[in-house]
């Protein structure tokens, strides 16, 4: 598609995804560079349309371009000029930029500034707000100012004065947005409010699956660009209060090295690590009690169905299934079977919703993010030390599934019993510390709404 005045001069790739201005019909940004001219330097403009987030009409021929560049990750701008029809380039950039996309404007931003040792303000104000910004977008800033601030903001706030949150921290203050939704009376249709999150914490799982990006900026131009997507929870049940989970439930070796190393801060995110090989020395014992109603614990069925899912979404991305066949079941769930386990030799049990707990810890490679069901990994500590050093050594990439001392569960609901071992061990929800109790967790299915683009969630291979 042409729009200069000069043939090939401004020009829409075929599939309408990339834009080519040439450079004699741009003027771009002033760049200092002592040694070169400025004339040296310009180069062509060459933009994925997925990066733009507004055009400017300066006149009948001439535009400014508003966009993310793919480089710096800063929004950045640049004159277009002699075109045929100003008004007819902007609105067609913009549908074409924006197909499909939300549409929503107004979004409570909830930071927490203590969150990513202290990043998370300095993330927002120099990555993700710009991009907002650019995109005419409203943003109504709160920093928290407590645990449980969030949680109580989204329990109160009048969900028809926006139409989004964000939340700019990291998995511990997502749960907590979450949660204050779940609070709410009017809870079930809280949950439609799409709840976002920009990474600005020291774990940001949901993020990184949701856009399998790490950069605040990228993420944001995700959220940006998204459409309203549905994801999986799990409702937990403790001491007779409720609470939600969008990631995991875990006790043993891991859990332990999470929240039980509060003493390592300073370290930041090696404090996990160093947690891990400190109990791997000391070889403490995890007892409990898992009463599961099991939809599959057969791996090859588990990785034929996650393959046969994984075919349909591809396939629908180009245009093949509708969404009700990638919607159809693919266990067959009359076969539910009860499954009772006593362990008393645990290193790991590990409940979860999604495929990543951190970017680089595929922990769940068979969990999609609306199959309505919960994955359970458990790993017994005979032999100890050698089961989870291979396990954890092909955890990026999800292999350790193929694990011989793994088990691996489909389930759709548990009930947990800690046992105490006369250890001190801790029981992690979302990465947030909760009591040392049984408690019982049940999917809820595709109860979370967040937005996301077309290829989020992005399942690979297994
Ligand atoms: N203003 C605040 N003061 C103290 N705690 C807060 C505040 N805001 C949020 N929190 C709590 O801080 C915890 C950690 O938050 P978050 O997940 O955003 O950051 P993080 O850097 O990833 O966390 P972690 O320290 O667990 O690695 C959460 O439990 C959250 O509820």
């Amino acid at each position: 598609m042409q729009f200069g005045f000069i043939e090939n001069s401004i020009v829409l790739d075929e599939d309408e995804r990339i834009l080519y201005v040439h450079k004699s019909c741009l003027v771009l940004p002033t760049i200092v560079n002592s040694c070169c001219s400025l004339k040296e330097l310009k180069p062509d403009l060459l933009l994925p349309l997925k990066y733009l987030l507004r055009v400017d009409t300066v006149d009948s021929q001439a535009v400014v371009l508003h966009f993310l560049s793919p480089s710096t990750k800063k929004c950045s701008h640049c004159t277009v000029f002699s075109l045929n029809d100003a008004i007819e380039f902007r609105e067609s950039l913009m549908e074409k930029g924006y197909t499909g996309a939300h549409g929503f404007k107004r979004f409570l931003v909830l930071i927490n500034p203590f969150g990513g040792q202290g990043k998370a303000k300095q993330i927002w104000q120099q990555s993700a707000s710009p991009v907002f910004q650019t995109a005419h977008l409203d943003c109504q800033v709160i920093f928290t100012e407590y645990r449980n601030h969030a949680r109580s903001i989204v329990r109160n706030i009048d969900l028809n004065t926006l139409d989004a949150i964000l939340s700019v921290g990291g998995d511990g203050l997502f749960h907590e947005c979450l949660n204050g939704l779940g609070d709410r009376k009017d809870s079930d249709s809280a949950f439609e409010t799409p709840l976002c999150m920009i990474p600005g914490g020291t774990g940001n799982a949901f993020s990184y699956n949701a856009t399998q990006q790490t950069h605040p900026a990228l993420v944001a131009l995700e959220i940006v660009k998204g459409v309203k997507k549905s994801f999986d929870l799990m409702s937990f049940d403790q001491n007779g209060s409720r609470s939600y989970s969008f990631l995991s439930a875990n006790y043993g070796i891991i859990a332990d090295s999470d929240v039980g190393t509060d003493n390592l801060r300073f370290m930041g995110e090696n404090r996990a690590f160093l947690g891990f090989f400190l109990r791997l020395l000391q070889k403490p014992s995890w007892n409990c009690k898992v009463e599961m109603e099991v939809v599959s614990s057969d791996r090859n069925e588990i990785r034929k169905n996650y393959l046969q899912h994984l075919q349909r979404t591809s396939v629908n991305r180009d245009g093949g299934f509708a969404d009700n066949i990638i919607k159809l079941p693919l266990y067959n769930e009359e076969n539910i079977s009860r499954v009772n386990l006593d362990i008393n030799d645990l290193s790991v049990f590990y409940a979860g919703l999604l495929p990543y707990v951190a970017a680089d810890m595929r922990v769940f490679p068979a969990c999609h993010v609306d199959d309505g069901l919960i994955d359970i990994a458990v790993v017994r500590a005979n032999p100890f030390r050698k089961s989870l050093l291979s396990i954890f050594t092909c955890v990026e990439s999800g292999e350790h599934f193929y694990s011989k001392y793994l088990s691996y569960y489909k389930v759709r609901s548990f009930r947990f019993t800690p046992i105490n071992t006369g250890h001190h061990h801790f029981f992690v929800l979302d990465g947030e510390e909760y009591p040392f109790e049984p408690f019982e967790c049940r999917a809820a299915p595709s109860l979370g709404t967040t937005l996301a683009s077309q290829a989020g969630f992005k399942l690979l291979s297994l």
